[in-house]
């Protein structure tokens, strides 16, 4: 069976006043029977990693690299040595942005991998793509294309439209998405690929949590805007404890 995952990625918010937010998370992480993981911004990943308990602490980005001359950036191994045990990457944040493409993902994945992280791959289609039917085959096609070769990753749909929007798939949508990629990860990885955790993302609220847990193929949330307070992120981790 998959881990069911409760993800927090706070972006680009956040300041050392709101350590007190990831204490709070972590001390419910503690008695939840669920893995919780919160990615911070990079500079309050080693303070955030030293709160944290069984709270597992994430990046949301790396380089491809190792190291090197590349200004402003990350390495995975950096991550990991602020205490990092995972990695988002290909968030269409990046792939929007910053023109990530699935190459660069797959890469950086790998990187990850090396370094000992376990990256939380993001794919998700534009509201153009879902009106044009083609949903499925984007985020098929983003799949395939940045997986790295091992099946020690995490997989988040996060169609662009519902990301910090209100709007959410219907259940119908969300379980179409998540049966195809559930069946794609057995068609390359086998029996590991059953075992890979499958989250969905895109305006996950307290309100809308329970419904989205009953899904099948649901393995939990990669949540943005309400994982910054605790008081909005414990109800979801209790929600997905009691799906
Ligand atoms: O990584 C998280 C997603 O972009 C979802 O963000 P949101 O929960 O604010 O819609």
């Amino acid at each position: 069976m998959p881990q069911k995952i409760a993800a927090g990625n706070w972006k680009m918010n956040g300041t050392q006043a709101s350590l007190s937010e990831i204490q709070a998370i972590a001390e419910a992480a503690q008695e939840s029977p669920c893995s919780t993981i919160l990615c911070p911004p990079a500079h309050l990943l080693h303070r955030a990693a030293k709160l944290a308990g069984p709270l597992a602490i994430g990046g949301q980005n790396c380089h491809h690299a190792p190291s090197g001359a590349f200004t402003g950036d990350i390495s995975a191994a950096q991550l990991a040595d602020c205490g990092a045990s995972y990695v988002i990457l290909g968030h269409s944040e990046r792939r929007e942005g910053y023109g990530e493409s699935d190459s660069l993902v797959r890469a950086k994945a790998q990187a990850a991998l090396q370094s000992g992280l376990t990256p939380i791959i993001c794919l998700g289609e534009s509201q153009e793509q879902r009106a044009a039917g083609q949903a499925l085959e984007v985020v098929l096609a983003q799949l395939s294309g940045s997986l790295p070769d091992d099946a020690q990753v995490i997989i988040a749909y996060e169609p662009i439209w519902a990301i910090g929007t209100g709007l959410v798939p219907t259940v119908a949508e969300i379980t179409e998405v998540h049966d195809a990629l559930r069946a794609q990860l057995h068609a390359i990885f086998g029996a590991a690929g059953q075992e890979i955790s499958i989250l969905y993302g895109g305006s996950v609220k307290p309100s809308n949590a329970q419904e989205i847990f009953a899904i099948t193929h649901v393995n939990g949330a990669l949540v943005g805007g309400a994982s910054l307070k605790a008081e909005d992120f414990l109800p979801i981790m209790r929600s997905l404890a009691e799906s």
